[in-house]
């Protein structure tokens, strides 16, 4: 069994003993459905904000414990402050070490768009993220049927909620963008072999029509890459470990964007004395 399936499994399991719980109808009662979503789509277009999508992830299959100790609040506040443009928060417990009480948390101190990055496969985890505060929820091609994701976004939709379709290849791309999702995102994350390579997202990037907002998910430990991506048209760029690896993920995300904006002046800054010379 891969991985993902394995994390699949074990999430179905898991939204059976929350159904009993937390019966849909509890979930409605919160005050969410009753505020209007941040469109995620809008903040990564933004041009004052650097489309990054930071994200608090404190374990994954591949990294292991990645951070133990950064206080959600302290980190979440921080991206920000330091110009992401949008927020992403783990949920899965047992693969990812996050929790529902994450994005709470997030949503409590922010007010940027804050997308639940998480395995969905029912739509009542969809009911779920919107009782939490989410904005945004992740499909992922590989672990669903066409039905299933579909039905999932519709309800996204119908909650207000906007979806980043996760996909990892041409086929998946060809498949699952009839869907209708916000925006699409192609994680360079091989996940059979959890290798990244930012490749994946410069080969795939003129397949996506273009009327999606494209995003490149995993493995971007590099302004320079942010740049080269944006000229394949990539207008969001999704970093978890290059930040959480280090003890103040949002001092590693300050100091990033800082090098992002002086080595994007520096490339303004040699076409003028291009220009000028010719
Ligand atoms: O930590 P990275 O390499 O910067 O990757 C972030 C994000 O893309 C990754 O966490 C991710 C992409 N798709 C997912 C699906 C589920 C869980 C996690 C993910």
């Amino acid at each position: 069994m891969s991985i993902l399936d394995e994390i699949m499994a074990n999430r179905r399991k898991e939204v059976e003993e929350r159904k009993a719980l937390y019966p849909v109808a509890l979930l409605e009662k919160s005050i969410f459905f009753e505020t209007k979503p941040v469109s995620l789509r809008k903040y990564v277009l933004r041009e004052d904000k650097s489309g990054i999508i930071a994200e608090y992830k404190r374990k994954s299959p591949s990294k292991g414990m990645i951070n133990k100790f950064a206080p959600v609040e302290r980190t979440t506040i921080g991206y920000m402050q330091a110009g992401a443009s949008a927020l992403s928060v783990l949920t899965d417990t047992k693969y990812f070490a996050g929790k529902n009480e994450d994005l709470q948390t997030a949503r409590k101190f922010n007010f940027c768009p804050i997308l639940r990055k998480d395995f969905m496969l029912d739509e009542y985890q969809v009911f779920e993220a919107k009782s939490i505060g989410a904005d945004a929820i992740l499909i992922i091609a590989a672990a669903l049927d066409l039905p299933t994701a579909k039905q999932l976004t519709d309800r996204a939709h119908a909650l207000n909620m906007e979806v980043l379709l996760e996909v990892h290849n041409r086929e998946e791309l060809e498949r699952y963008h009839e869907i209708g999702p916000d925006l699409i995102g192609v994680n360079n994350r091989n996940l059979k072999t959890f290798e990244t390579t930012i490749q994946t997202s410069l080969e795939l990037a003129e397949q996506i029509p273009q009327t999606f907002v494209k995003v490149s998910e995993s493995g971007i430990s590099d302004p320079q890459t942010i740049l080269r991506l944006r000229e394949y048209g990539y207008r969001g760029f999704l970093i978890g470990e290059t930040f959480m690896r280090s003890s103040r993920p949002e001092q590693a995300c300050a100091d990033f964007i800082k090098r992002l904006h002086t080595r994007g002046e520096k490339v303004v800054e040699n076409a003028k004395i291009g220009d000028f010379e010719a």
